[in-house]
């Protein structure tokens, strides 16, 4: 089978979350000892995993938090506040247990792992999976980030995680990713996607001043007249392909691959929203495996959530990327599975009259 064809079978395996179970699932939930809807967005995370899931008896989640990295062409133009060897650095600290997203996944009782797609200098880490396509994207200012097939052997690199996980018995998937200027990739990616302005999706990454936002805009600027030269605007895969990046690619893939699988999926920040807008475009379906954990500070993953239609769990302003607010939200899926499938109904304590009384 070639890499195109993984990607093709993949997404049109992706069907729609089932209208019937969620009707099974929000009609269980009516019936539990509390005011209809008083559990709020819990409960509609609850009914939409059972409705992906196809089933209202949901078992206790089996969570794992999947970190891809990649280095970044487009960091040589001096968009990020951090040098690029900072991405191999954090590798050494997600290896460790000390990085954020260690510590979040270890609270979360989740298993992390950790992939490379290319990183320029990865270091030697036993516990890193090495999916490296090419050591960093080009510089997407200048020229096209990857090919076409590059970019489809990272999104197949990311199917192929999610599938493993998945026969592994992992059924709840948090995303997460590492790569120094990937907030600008995200950016461009973001503008293209929704057709906005360059304006509009950028922010400050890792902590760029005012002056400094400014050159990061007239460099997506930059990226997408150069992308709209080579007229690839209404093709994802090819947008994918021209702007990056390789970690974005394959955490697309893991969004599809889990779809695929009807396995629940948490969206973590703004890079991780620009995969998930990727999925969705080539798998419009794929959004029913959505859950979009936080809102980032990063202006663009609003616009991404409005545009995906997911509503964000928290809001702690946290920007650190790594799946750090995905692994977060995972007690809360696991809170909301377990208000569905252990909470008591009316009708089990006994006859009595219990309708509002208004
Ligand atoms: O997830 C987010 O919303 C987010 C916002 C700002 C920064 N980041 C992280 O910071 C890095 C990218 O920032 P930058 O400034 O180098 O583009 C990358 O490793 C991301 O994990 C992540
Ligand atoms: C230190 C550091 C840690 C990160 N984790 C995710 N992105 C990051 C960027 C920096 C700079």
């Amino acid at each position: 089978m070639t890499d195109l064809t993984i990607l093709k079978s993949t997404i049109e395996a992706i069907r729609p979350a089932s209208a019937q179970t969620l009707q099974e699932a929000m009609a269980a939930m009516a019936d539990k000892v509390k005011p209809l809807g008083s559990l709020g967005h819990l409960e509609d995370i609850a009914t939409r995993i059972a409705s992906l899931r196809g089933r209202v008896d949901l078992p206790e989640p089996t969570p794992a938090v999947v970190v891809c990295a990649a280095d970044h062409g487009v960091a040589s133009q001096g968009v990020s506040a951090f040098p690029q060897a900072v991405t191999g650095l954090m590798l050494t600290a997600f290896g460790s247990g000390g990085a954020a997203v260690a510590v979040l996944s270890r609270a979360a009782g989740a298993r992390l792992v950790v992939a490379d797609l290319g990183v320029i200098d990865p270091p030697a880490v036993p516990s890193l999976l090495d999916r490296s396509v090419r050591p960093g994207t080009a510089d997407s200012a200048l020229e096209p980030a990857m090919t076409v097939a590059e970019a489809t052997l990272a999104l197949e690199h990311g199917i192929g995680i999610a599938h493993e996980l998945i026969d592994d018995g992992v059924d709840l998937i948090a995303l997460g990713e590492m790569g120094i200027g990937n907030t600008t990739t995200a950016s461009a990616l973001t503008a293209a996607l929704l057709g906005c302005d360059a304006a509009a999706t950028c922010g400050r990454g890792t902590g760029l001043d005012d002056v400094q936002v400014a050159h990061k805009v007239s460099v997506v600027d930059q990226i997408l007249a150069r992308h709209a030269t080579s007229g690839v605007s209404n093709d994802p895969l090819a947008t994918l392909a021209s702007i990056g990046g390789l970690e974005v690619a394959a955490l697309a893939g893991v969004v599809l691959g889990a779809a695929e699988r009807r396995i629940p999926v948490l969206v973590d920040g703004f890079i991780t929203g620009a995969a998930a807008l990727v999925a969705a475009r080539l798998a419009p379906a794929s959004t029913d495996a959505m859950i979009a954990a936080h809102l980032s500070p990063e202006p663009g993953h609003a616009l991404q959530l409005a545009a995906l239609g997911l509503r964000p769990l928290l809001d702690l302003e946290m920007r650190l990327g790594e799946g750090s607010g995905a692994a977060l939200a995972i007690n809360l899926v696991r809170s909301a599975i377990a208000v569905l499938t252990e909470m008591a109904t009316f009708a089990s304590l006994g006859p009595a009259e219990t309708s509002p009384v208004a």
